[in-house]
């Protein structure tokens, strides 16, 4: 377990939470009261700034539930927040519904910070890369996942 340093920035916001042992994502709040018309986009306050030790990574996720039953997603999904970063950590929420506000209160939790290792790269330039099965194929190569897909019309499952 790593430990995290947290300045409250907004002195009634909870400090983020695991709703159930062994939970991935600890739950943030807007500080903001904020109405979300449909298809609007919105960066949101959460009222914390954290420092991640070095070789960790803070990843912004939506939650599902307000993303099935309200339509509420993260125009960046999933948000990165860096170590060395210490700013305010703030959410790009949007409606995606495409008939209904979406009205969220102070101390709505809205997203949920999952942190990770990282790893550091050093990308060195060659002339070419090893041969693979896969190769050059992505984007839909192994097929798609409806009739109506293109690169599946007509298959028979
Ligand atoms: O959901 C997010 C994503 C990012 N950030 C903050 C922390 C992160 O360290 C910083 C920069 O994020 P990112 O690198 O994704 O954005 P950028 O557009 O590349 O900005 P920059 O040029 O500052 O790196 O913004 C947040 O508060 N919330
Ligand atoms: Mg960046």
């Amino acid at each position: 377990m790593c430990e995290i340093a947290i300045v409250r920035l907004d002195p009634d916001v909870p400090l983020p939470a695991y709703a159930h042992p062994g939970d991935a994502g600890a739950d943030l709040v807007t500080t903001a009261d904020v109405t979300l018309a449909p298809g609007e986009r919105r960066l949101v306050p959460t009222g914390i700034a954290i420092a991640l030790p070095d070789g960790y990574v803070g990843l912004v996720h939506p939650r599902s539930g307000l993303a099935w039953k309200a339509g509420l997603s993260i125009v960046n999904a999933p948000g990165t927040v860096d170590a060395g970063y210490r700013g305010e950590i703030k959410v790009c929420l949007v409606n995606l519904d495409p008939a209904t506000p979406i009205e969220l209160r102070r101390g709505d939790r809205i997203a949920q910070l999952v942190v990770q290792r990282v790893e550091h790269a050093r990308f060195i330039e060659v002339e070419s890369l090893d041969e693979t099965s896969r190769g050059a194929g992505g984007h839909g190569s192994t097929g798609g996942f409806t009739a109506s897909d293109p690169l599946t019309a007509g298959s028979t499952l």
